[in-house]
């Protein structure tokens, strides 16, 4: 569907903005879905190949982007001045577009864990920090991986992680096993931004024991064990690894910001990257919802009668779909929209409504769609059930539903005191009207 911005954000909306969404969009429809299936073909069938190559198209798309301006579009000149500077709101909007396609987001160096991994170090990182690492990644020489799920620890509970980090002289050595560590199969992944636990200087504060390195993945003792499977799927080259690491070895200049300022870091990093998931999983739902109408419209594919179209049941979940991806973008711009006025964290309800309420609802989208294609919405002749697949691990990853649900619900809460009196007030207020009306007992409603 050709992108109209919302009527709400229109004034929002700079016309530099403006004019990269149609350039955009315009590439992801012209040359990103169209090369998908080409980037999927190319990833290597070869056992030993798998992991050590990916597809040479993507190196194209990056030329090509770049070469249109497309490129490092999330990093707001805030924290880097050669950032593109559009705002969590304008980004959001391009990420939308970004998310109707599988290399979209590669192309213009724009897709995580990189995304994130970057604004950590521009925000975070000191100068060598950034002129080692920073630079190349912008560069879209190298790629990164975010480290911080362990196998063996509850990680939804941050103050879990457990990987060891001894400071020796001028030296940290690291020992424990990470996994789900998105993208460190691919073989351009040189750098790993990791989550420590410090054995020196242990502070009482829970929020204050972890820290934040940065790993080379070349570093000795470091060993990817295995990708993980997502539903099956291997997500090669990319992948989700589990990483051991012995008595690995690093400069104590690895360290970011300094010594237990790991949370600190970490909770930096989360905010406008789930609004980033988020707008990208409504482009996907954008692209699931074309699917159905296309399907259901197919000449060839009547039943009972009729274009599978004409069936009641079919047009309302037309007509849901379309209900559900609308009211999801309002609620992501709006979690955008507050970054952009405060900060992440005066939008963390905002931020946390967005992470919870959109995958869930793409799902039901993306399912529909499946549905409305019966067995071949299920199987590789289409790209809904990878997309499913993709969005459903939103519901766990950075944290699963259920902890934001109870932070949320912690803070919603705290509002019973108020509540309680502004009811006493009211209560006081009616009491004195129904003296002054002369109403007698509680039954008048
Ligand atoms: C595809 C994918 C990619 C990922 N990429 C990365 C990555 O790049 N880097 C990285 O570090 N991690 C990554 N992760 C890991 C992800 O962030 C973690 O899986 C997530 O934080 C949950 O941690 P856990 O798996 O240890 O679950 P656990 O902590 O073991 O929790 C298990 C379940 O317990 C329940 N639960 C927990 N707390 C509460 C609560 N307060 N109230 C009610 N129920 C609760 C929830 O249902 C939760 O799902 C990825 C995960 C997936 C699926």
């Amino acid at each position: 569907m050709p992108y109209e911005i919302p009527a709400i954000v229109q004034d929002r909306v700079s016309p530099r903005a403006r004019e990269y969404l149609k350039k955009i969009e315009h590439f992801v429809e012209t040359e990103c879905i169209p090369a998908d299936e080409v980037y999927e073909a190319q990833v290597s069938k070869e056992p030993s190949l798998r992991w050590k190559s990916y597809p040479p198209i993507i190196d194209e798309l990056k030329k090509k982007a770049r070469a249109q301006g497309l490129w490092n579009l999330f990093l707001s000149k805030t924290h880097y001045s050669q950032g593109a500077g559009f705002t969590n709101l304008e980004y959001g909007l391009m990420a939308e577009i970004l998310g109707r396609s599988h290399t979209g987001s590669e192309a213009m160096n724009c897709s995580a864990p990189d995304t994130g991994n970057m604004e950590v170090l521009a925000k975070y990182g000191n100068d060598a920090q950034k002129k080692q690492w920073l630079e190349p990644l912008l560069d879209g020489k190298i790629r990164s991986a975010f480290l911080m799920t362990e196998r063996y620890a509850a990680s939804s509970d941050a103050k879990n992680i457990d990987m060891k980090m001894r400071i020796e002289g001028d030296t940290i050595v690291l020992n424990g096993t990470k996994w789900w560590s998105s993208g460190a199969c691919d073989p351009r992944c040189a750098v790993y931004i990791t989550m420590t636990k410090t054995e020196n200087n242990i502070s009482t504060d829970a929020f204050k024991q972890q820290s934040v390195v940065i790993v080379p993945a070349n570093t000795p003792g470091i060993t990817v064990l295995r990708p993980l499977h997502v539903y099956g799927y291997d997500d090669a080259p990319h992948g989700h690894a589990e990483v051991r690491f012995v008595n690995v070895r690093i400069p104590k200049s690895n360290l970011v910001l300094g010594e237990g300022r790991g949370f600190e870091i970490i909770q930096g990093r989360l905010g406008p990257g789930r609004i980033h998931h988020c707008m990208r999983s409504i482009g996907a739902a954008e692209r699931g919802l074309d699917y159905m109408i296309a399907r259901v419209n197919d000449p060839s594919r009547r039943t009972f009668g009729k274009l599978i179209s004409e069936h009641g049941t079919i047009r309302t979940w037309i007509a849901e779909s379309r209900i559900q991806i609308d009211s999801c973008r309002l609620l992501v711009l709006n979690a955008a929209d507050k970054i952009d006025r405060n900060d992440a964290k005066a939008a963390l309800k905002e931020i946390a409504m967005a992470k919870i309420v959109v995958p869930r609802t793409v799902i039901d989208v993306l399912d529909k769609a499946i549905q409305a294609h019966g067995a071949g919405g299920i199987c590789q002749d289409f790209p809904l059930a990878r997309m499913w697949a993709g969005i459903r691990t939103l519901r766990i990853a950075d944290g699963p539903d259920e902890v934001h649900l109870a932070q949320m619900g912690r803070n919603e809460n705290k509002r019973a005191a108020e509540i309680v009196k502004r009811h006493e007030a009211q209560e006081k207020r009616r009491e004195e009207l129904f003296r002054l009306y002369k109403i007698e007992g509680r039954s008048q409603l």
